[in-house]
């Protein structure tokens, strides 16, 4: 019997915890089809933390969808961790841009949903639940009514409440863009830090390139009609990156100039 030697490019094949495999997705209504994405291919690597940029349209929120398994493909597969995504996965946290809080429930009752919806050991949620609490920085509010929080506020329970199953990725859809500028800055850091200190795998989308810069570790830009990668960068920052000095980073520079220089010529060929 031949035992096969594991070659170098299987090494880096363990590391990979998501696949998106030449994938086109198409949207068939009675009217029209669109193809939302053609052929695109992206890998995320254990700990690592992607930004997603491009024009409104180009299928952003779709290729996080098809990752999270709510959005079946049409061609090409995904797999998380090897397994091959056929409908919503477990494994995964998505945050999106509204917080989607139950109004009557707190804040503590409102992250325990994801215990409730899943099934988990009560006692076990509980102590996780209070550890994203302290997390988080919502020691104090644990029995406010979500319209007693402030933006961001809500924003950090919607995130406690998709961190609560211990997901192997975390999925934000523009998790800051209804928040102000201030607030958002502020949530930004406070992700930097929950990021280098969870090691989460993290995927992220949004219209802000200082954002995605800042917080990735490589930035991933597409292009619309249809949804296609144009181009990666990785960011040579720290890990641990504070933001003024961030801000001023010719590494920062240097890759939010080139993001920008092409969503500058793809809105202009639209
Ligand atoms: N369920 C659906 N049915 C039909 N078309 C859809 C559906 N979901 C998305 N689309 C279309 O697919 C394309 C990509 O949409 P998507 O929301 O993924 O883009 P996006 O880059 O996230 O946009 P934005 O930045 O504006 O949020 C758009 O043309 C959109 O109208």
């Amino acid at each position: 019997m031949t035992v096969a030697t594991p070659s170098p490019s299987t090494a880096v094949e363990t590391d990979t915890l998501v696949n998106v495999d030449d994938i086109t997705i198409q949207f068939d209504t009675k009217k029209s089809s669109v193809v939302a994405l053609r052929g695109v291919s992206l890998q995320i690597q254990r700990g690592e933390f992607i930004a997603i940029v491009g024009p409104s349209g180009c299928g952003k929120s779709t290729l996080l969808r098809a990752i999270s398994g709510i959005t079946p493909t049409t061609e090409g597969s995904v797999s998380l961790r090897g397994d091959q995504v056929v409908g919503p996965r477990q494994d995964v946290g998505f945050v999106f841009q509204r917080p989607a809080l139950m109004p009557w429930r707190d804040v503590r009752r409102n992250i325990l949903l994801q215990a409730e919806m899943r099934g988990m050991d009560r006692a076990e949620a509980r102590e996780r639940c209070e550890d994203l609490i302290q997390f988080t920085g919502l020691t104090g509010f644990e029995k406010s009514l979500p319209h007693q929080l402030s933006g961001g506020m809500q924003q950090r329970a919607a995130l406690c409440r998709s961190l609560l199953h211990q997901p192997d990725v975390l999925l934000m859809d523009e998790p800051f863009g209804a928040l102000d500028a201030l607030t958002r800055e502020k949530m930004n850091v406070e992700m930097q830090r929950m990021w280098r200190e969870r090691d989460m795998t993290s995927a992220l989308v949004t219209h802000s390139v200082a954002e995605a810069v800042y917080l990735a570790t490589r930035v991933v830009v597409m292009g619309a009609r249809p949804g296609h990668v144009v181009e990666e960068f990785t960011v040579n920052l720290p890990r641990e990156r504070d933001y003024e000095e961030t801000m001023e980073d010719p590494e920062f520079h240097r890759v939010a100039g080139r993001v920008r220089e092409l969503l500058g010529s793809a809105s202009s060929h639209e």
